[in-house]
């Protein structure tokens, strides 16, 4: 009995076990004589994580403390947030999942779906993952499009603890009361296909009509199962993404990262570096490189904004621009994703259309003040064509977001560089400050990781029945505000060591939306305190 509960990290309290407790729940003789406080426990915890030398390291310990004891994981996590989010989260995150199986040894609480299983062990599945536990958040996916790094199938059950762990250290949501969830349809990484390690189904990704079966039995199971469960969605492949949230997002309350997370976090990053300029929203010109999951997601959040301001939407669509692999992209192009679609452009605008087929020329041609990568290319926004983009612009608003920091299509450093210090900008991964010319930058981070734990928060506690744009968008506008523009080299986004009283905010925003308009389950009188009642804290 006694090894049951030192075996259960939602119940364990290792060497804090009280003398009483441990008389009474048989651990007596199990655990070493002293009995730490928790805070002792976290000091002792920090310089062990402290001796690791590399980052990967450091998360595999990290992690050591997860498997064993939830309570002492996250009051480490929450007394320094700044410091392990790099290294629980992105881009560390990103090394464990391309070495999940040599990394395996337990698999933390998460469920396992395969597409070679009956349908009806799913719900068999969940079932035993859950244990019992009322869950409020599932995170999915089926990793076809882990960050920038591709498809990893059953390794990319790493991304669903991860941002489920940020949920909790930023917003304080129970993590007894969370799920991550991979669907495994198989995979078309050769690399894990020819592991003899691999711990994921070894055969091609299974597309069409038995993958959406798949999808849709463990949302219909999963809702049945947990009905007051707020379902958030991890990079899943481009051509699936979007399709998913399309059918779930009017019945259930349902969320994608990519999709709406990282649309918020772009949206509110430019309205910070607006506040900074003092330029006016509807006056930009907007180019994304990169047109995929996250790119078209962003667009279509900004371009809503345009239309909030009062703007015409066939002119809003004017001030939009996307490149992809095949360069700007055309309405005559028969690849285009139905997202592409709404912002492709005609031939006739242009006067050399065939040559549009770079960054460079685009740039050249449309004169953008805003420019964000989600193109997975290194490098891409070279100096040239920064320095294009900044000849035309005073205040040059770039993002360069692909992840992990591999993936970046630029440094902050050098962007300040190439614009001389004009450029506003704000980055996938945590960036120092950039020193030049005196002055002290600080960037911005515009990651979801920023905004989906508060939004999670805010739906969960209003006991949302849908997330709409309405919520979206008030999510987007409740980060403003918090930074002081007026200071040289200010950040267009607020801190990350400031996430858990933002998340706060940008949670309330949610809930007082959703109340507001009866989009509520149970009816909330007090928006403040059902949030207050929502958050767990890490004590014994
Ligand atoms: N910072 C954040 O919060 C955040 C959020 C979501 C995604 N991202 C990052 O954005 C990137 C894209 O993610 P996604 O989910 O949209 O993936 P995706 O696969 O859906 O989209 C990537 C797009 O880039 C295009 N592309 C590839 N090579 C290109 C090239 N040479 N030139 C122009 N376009 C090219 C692809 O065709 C595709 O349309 C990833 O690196 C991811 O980590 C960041
Ligand atoms: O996971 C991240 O760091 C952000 C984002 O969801 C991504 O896919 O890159
Ligand atoms: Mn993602």
């Amino acid at each position: 009995m006694g090894y049951n509960i030192l075996n259960d990290p939602f119940k364990n309290k290792g060497t804090a076990f009280t003398k009483e407790e441990r008389k009474s729940l048989g651990l007596e003789g199990l655990l070493p004589p002293y009995v730490q406080t928790l805070q002792e426990q976290v000091d002792q915890t920090y310089a062990q994580f402290q001796s690791k030398s590399s980052d990967l390291e450091k998360r595999v310990f990290l992690m050591q403390i997860f498997n064993e004891n939830r309570v002492l994981f996250y009051k480490l996590f929450s007394q320094h947030v700044v410091e392990f989010m790099p290294i629980v989260y992105d881009p560390t995150i990103a090394e464990t999942i391309e070495n999940y199986s040599e990394l395996f040894v337990q698999p933390q609480n998460a469920t396992f779906l395969s597409i070679d299983d009956d349908l009806d062990t799913i719900k068999t599945s969940l079932k035993n993952a859950s244990a019992g536990r009322d869950i409020r958040l599932i995170v999915v996916t089926d990793a076809e499009g882990i960050l920038g790094i591709g498809d990893w199938a059953t390794n990319g059950v790493d991304i669903a603890v991860g941002k489920l762990m940020v949920y909790t250290a930023a917003a304080g949501i129970d993590p007894s009361q969370v799920l991550p969830v991979v669907l495994d349809a198989g995979t078309n990484n050769k690399e894990l296909l020819n592991d003899p390690m691999y711990l994921g189904n070894r055969h091609e990704r299974v597309y069409g009509e038995k993958y959406h079966k798949f999808v849709d039995t463990f949302v219909e199971d999963a809702e049945e199962l947990f009905p007051e469960m707020y379902l958030h969605f991890e990079d899943f492949g481009r051509g699936n993404a979007a399709e998913i949230l399309d059918r779930y997002k009017d019945k259930y309350t349902v969320f994608n990262d990519d999709i709406q997370g990282t649309g918020i976090i772009v949206l509110a990053g430019i309205l910070g570096a607006l506040n900074i300029s003092g330029e006016k929203m509807t006056d930009q010109i907007y180019l994304s490189f990169g047109a995929g999951t996250a790119g078209t997601g962003i667009v279509s959040r900004v371009y809503d904004e345009f239309i909030q301001q009062g703007m015409d939407p066939e002119e809003a669509k004017k001030h939009f621009y996307l490149v992809d692999k095949q360069g700007l992209l055309f309405d005559d192009d028969e690849t285009l994703t139905p997202q592409q679609k709404p912002f492709a452009h005609k031939r006739d605008e242009f006067g050399n259309p065939d040559e549009l087929t770079n960054l460079e020329a685009v740039v050249k041609a449309i004169h953008p003040t805003i420019l964000v990568g989600t193109s997975t290319q290194p490098g891409s926004f070279t100096q040239d064509i920064i320095k294009e983009m900044a000849a035309h612009t005073e205040r040059p608003i770039i993002f360069p977001i692909s992840n992990p920091t591999k993936l970046a299509e630029a440094k902050a450093e050098d962007l300040l560089k190439w614009t001389d210090g004009k450029a506003l900008i704000g980055t996938g991964i945590p960036v120092k400050d950039v020193e030049y010319n005196g002055t002290t930058y600080q960037i911005g981070q515009a990651n979801n990781a920023l905004v989906y734990p508060g939004l999670g928060l805010g739906a969960i506690a209003s006991t949302a029945t849908v997330l709409d744009d309405e919520m979206i968008s008030a999510a987007a506008h409740s980060l403003g505000g918090i930074v002081d523009t007026d200071k040289p080299g200010a950040a267009v986004l607020p801190p990350v060591s400031k996430l858990d009283q933002f998340s706060t905010t940008v949670a309330k925003a949610v809930a007082d939306s959703a109340v507001k308009r009866d989009l509520t389950r149970e009816k909330i009188d007090d928006v403040d305190k059902a949030i207050e009642n929502t958050k767990w804290d890490p004590e014994y």
